[in-house]
């Protein structure tokens, strides 16, 4: 397994790129742990595959250095750079049995049968396929090729890295919830480095120890699940990550108090910094909590959802979600009130630090 370590990387898959505007990836310098377990999560088109190409060698990155264990591959193909890598479709070999697809790539660098037993069996076993091992391939169902796709990633012990390119897309729901706990066991067990691509937050939070959130060819903030959860730094972070996301409403400042329209709410703190550009309060829907004094407010909508009810409230002509207990009242007069440590301030997007948090 390697350190890998990314410098001022951009990418454009333009000829003659004029602006910002024209790059898949806006500049990123990152270093990924060696053993690490990293989600990449953000919306289609943010340039999370690219990244993942640029680090596999399948593409050169326009600018910028891909570093493993501080040597410069940049120039080096993927199978120089040893990695292993999971698409979102399955790629086997139709012709061979489960067992040999997953020998195939042990053999080829010449591993000895007895280990290559050993490994296949291994491998069969937590991809949940031992049954199958002298099967063609050519007659299972997408997500029993997809499985094959993953043991193969996941069968050689030599390997840089490991990167996934949303390889649960083609899976049922009951079994991508098995496969993502053994990926998080194997790499407790192996201590991989894992790269995983997804635009799916829950399959992000629980697969990785370090989420890196990409936005619009940047990264935006990388973090623990906790840390996304409780401090975005950006807005986008704080709106894609959550069910529902972050409140964000407009303010206008005086002090250390926000106002929203006519009503104001005291901050944790004062900015340590001059503020430019448009200014939004962030507050979670956990932080808002209900009752009978505070902010008046409207209720337009209850939904039930399991054990907790999301309330959408309107303040001013602004929408604010809240969540509640399942059995908690619904006043006749409702108020909100905000928990001051679920206070963010945002100026042009980026978080503001209020002092007193943080
Ligand atoms: N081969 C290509 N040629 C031209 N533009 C491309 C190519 N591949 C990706 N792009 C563009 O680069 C940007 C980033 O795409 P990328 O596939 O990296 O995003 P993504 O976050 O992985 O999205 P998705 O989840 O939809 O795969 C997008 O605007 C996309 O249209």
């Amino acid at each position: 397994m390697a350190l890998i370590a990314l410098e001022k990387i951009r990418h454009t898959y333009q000829e003659r790129p004029r602006s910002d505007a024209d790059y898949a990836l806006k500049e990123v310098t990152h270093q990924f742990a060696d053993g690490g377990a990293y989600a990449l999560l953000g919306p289609s088109g943010c340039g999370k595959t690219t990244l993942l190409n640029i680090i596999s060698g399948l593409i050169q990155a326009s600018e910028g250095r891909v570093l493993f264990d501080r040597h410069d591959v940049s120039a080096a193909s993927t199978q120089e750079r040893n990695i292993a890598q999971v698409f979102q479709f399955p790629v086997v070999y139709d012709t061979m049995t489960v067992y040999d697809n997953l020998a195939f790539p042990l053999r080829n660098r010449a591993v000895s049968e007895p280990e290559v037993a050993r490994k296949v069996r291994e491998t069969l076993e937590l991809i949940g396929l031992s049954e199958m091992a002298g099967t063609r391939a050519r007659g299972l169902t997408a997500d029993q090729k997809q499985k094959i796709s993953l043991g193969r990633g996941l069968v050689r012990a030599d390997v840089n890295a490991i990167l996934f390119d949303e390889p649960l897309t083609v899976i049922d729901p009951h079994m991508k919830w098995v496969l993502r706990s053994q990926l998080k066991q194997l790499h407790r067990r192996y201590g991989f480095t894992m790269l995983y691509v997804t635009h799916d937050q829950t399959e992000a939070l629980t697969f990785a120890e370090k989420v890196v959130v990409m936005y619009d060819g940047e990264i935006v903030q990388i973090g623990t699940p906790a840390e996304l959860f409780e401090r975005p730094r950006h807005t986008f972070v704080g709106y894609f990550i959550g069910s529902p996301g972050m409140n964000l409403l407009p303010v206008e400042l005086a002090g250390d108090e926000a106002w929203i329209g006519s009503t104001h709410v005291k901050l944790p703190g004062m900015p340590s910094q001059t503020l430019t550009g448009a200014l939004e309060l962030g507050i979670r829907p956990e932080f808002v909590r209900l009752g009978r004094e505070g902010i008046a407010v409207d209720i337009a909508k209850v939904e039930d959802v399991g054990r907790r009810k999301i309330i959408r409230a309107n303040l001013e002509g602004r929408e604010i979600a809240l969540i509640v207990g399942e059995d908690e009242e619904i006043p006749a007069e409702p108020h909100i009130r905000f928990a001051p440590e679920g206070i963010n301030l945002y100026a042009d997007s980026w978080r503001v630090d209020l002092g007193s948090q943080s």
